[in-house]
């Protein structure tokens, strides 16, 4: 049984505005999919559908065979700005991911049971922060507060994790290293990884599969093999735009680089 199963949905929120059209597809335990798209496709919703943030206009959406209904336990959100608590420490800040199980209440009492606090070292651990627990967010690099924000959605202990642009604002070393974490997390504790990236030449390091999204429709499906200029070009600008039909890791390809541009819609 498949992990996701998108099925027939349709997300409008305004009369004009669908953001997603009759998308079906589904997604295995442990793959590792990365959504490519120009601005505005739909990934953000797509990944907001997944969380049980925001309701399908039509069709459903099941994970582990259960029918999505608002916010998932199971499921871990990473967000482009990590939203720590700046004076917290990182392992505090990991440990907030345990919210969900133990109540406001005891969480603001700082009363965490001894489980809690050894998962939010295994996940500091995990994302190579375990001597930085210590450490107060507001001292940290962007790329580290990011990687404490991967700990506190593993320390949901969550089967599926979601992220909306995790490395969107970070330079690319600090992005890499973002990403290489996440996977090692994802590949450890074989977790379902859903992560929408504007970063084309970083996706394809890390992606298993790719779903690429243009108004609102998925139109690419395939691994770093099938995402050709060809394709590319068709999920950013809707058609070929004459290049050769080679692999998008082409050196001196449009999209070796950031993809930032293509999003705006012209060609660099
Ligand atoms: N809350 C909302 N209310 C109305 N329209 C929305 C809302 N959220 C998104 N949209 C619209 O839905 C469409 C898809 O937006 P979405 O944010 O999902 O795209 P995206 O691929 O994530 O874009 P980006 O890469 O810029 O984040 C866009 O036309 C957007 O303007």
């Amino acid at each position: 049984m498949p992990t996701i199963e998108f099925e027939n949905v349709t997300k409008i929120y305004d009369e004009d505005t669908v953001a997603l059209d009759d998308v079906s597809f589904t997604i295995d335990e442990g793959e590792f999919v990365i959504l490519l798209g120009p601005s505005g496709a739909g990934k953000s919703t797509m990944l907001r559908v997944l969380n049980g943030l925001t309701e399908p206009t039509e069709g459903s959406v099941r994970i582990d065979g259960e029918e999505l209904e608002g916010n998932r336990s199971g499921v871990g959100m990473v967000f482009q700005e990590h939203y720590l608590i700046e004076s917290k420490t990182a392992f505090g800040n990991a440990l907030s991911g345990a919210l969900s199980r133990n109540g406001l209440l005891r969480s603001a009492l700082g009363m965490h049971a001894e489980p809690d606090k050894r998962t939010a070292l295994e996940a500091l651990q995990t994302v190579g922060l375990l001597d930085e627990a210590g450490q107060r967010a507001e001292s940290m690099s962007g790329g580290q507060k990011q990687r404490v924000g991967i700990a506190r959605a593993l320390v949901q202990e969550p089967e599926v994790v979601l992220a909306d642009e995790p490395v969107a604002s970070l330079d690319p070393k600090a992005a890499r290293d973002v990403m290489r974490y996440l996977k090692k997390a994802a590949t450890e504790q074989d977790l379902t990884t859903v992560t929408s990236l504007h970063q084309v030449n970083i996706a394809r390091e890390f992606g298993d599969r790719f779903l690429g999204i243009r108004d609102g429709e998925v139109i690419f499906d395939g691994d770093a093999d099938d995402l050709t200029m060809d394709e590319m070009d068709r999920i950013y600008y809707g058609e070929a735009q004459g290049g050769e039909t080679v692999p998008a890791e082409s050196p001196g390809g449009d999209f070796a680089g950031d993809a930032d541009a293509a999003g705006g819609g012209g060609r660099a």
